[in-house]
């Protein structure tokens, strides 16, 4: 049974004063049933790793370079990413694609480095309103997840997150039926590509516009094994609860 992830990412939100949220989460999951990250951004992610070490939530990089080291001013390689205590990375969010032009091509070799450097990589996918309305999701999704993801992917370094950009940030949710297409077509991708054992161990995420109110009926849906957060995370009276939503779903028979 894979075990059930709420990873939330705080995107370019965050001060010191921030960390307290980290706290909060950390006493109100003291053991949770579920695997808890939270990828805060750069300038605090050493002192998030302090502030949570020995408690059960881990913390990730929103990305990382695809060299180790060198004249990338601005940049952050995944072993430094490790090297401050991260476990994971978030990589090909929609939002790097299209404000650093980061192509498929680009966070394969992104996550070929993250994962060479033990971190857990949480490869983004999703389509846009007009790919949607074109009926073109599955064929956007479908490139994108072969191209994107590594051959050196497994069940234990690989997390897809499917999130349709037209619901980040915006409130707008797809039907219980469109998140299960797509996560059922995920699915069934990389059960071809990997076989059916890594294929199905491989942990999938869905995000965008995830909140306390919708989460349990997300969890719900086929092949969902979690949920990648934006907004909702940066507060742990936001995120608790859906931290908690899955904890529920987790104790339920896994589905797909
Ligand atoms: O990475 C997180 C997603 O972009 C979702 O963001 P959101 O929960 O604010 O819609």
């Amino acid at each position: 049974m894979r075990r059930k992830m709420a990873a939330g990412n705080w995107k370019m939100n965050g001060l010191r004063s921030s960390l307290d949220e980290l706290e909060a989460l950390a006493g109100a999951h003291p053991d949770p049933a579920c695997d808890v990250l939270i990828c805060p951004p750069a300038t605090l992610l050493a002192l998030a790793a302090d502030r949570c070490a020995g408690t059960a939530i881990r913390v990730g990089g929103q990305t990382c370079h695809m060299n180790v080291e060198g004249p990338h001013t601005g940049d952050i390689s995944a072993q430094m990413l490790r090297d401050v205590g991260a476990n994971a990375v978030i990589l090909g969010h929609s939002e790097r694609r299209a404000d650093h032009e980061e192509s498929s091509e680009d966070v394969r070799m992104l996550a070929q480095m993250a994962q060479a450097a033990g971190l857990q990589t949480i490869i983004c996918v999703g389509e846009s309103q007009f790919q949607r309305e074109a009926t073109n999701t599955l064929d956007i999704i479908g490139a994108q997840l072969s191209l994107s993801i590594p051959d050196s992917s497994t069940g234990e370094n690989l997390v897809v997150a499917y999130e349709p950009i037209w619901a980040i940030g915006t409130g707008q949710v797809p039907t219980s039926d469109q998140i299960g297409e797509v996560h059922d077509f995920i699915r069934a991708r990389l059960e071809q590509r990997f076989g059916f054992g890594v294929g199905k161990s491989v942990r999938l995420l869905y995000g965008g516009s995830v909140k306390a109110a919708n989460a349990q009926e997300i969890f719900d849906i086929s092949n969902v094994d979690g949920a990648l957060v934006g907004g909702a995370s940066l507060s742990a009276k936001d995120f608790s609860p859906i931290i908690a939503a899955l904890e529920a779903a987790a104790t339920e028979p896994a589905e797909g």
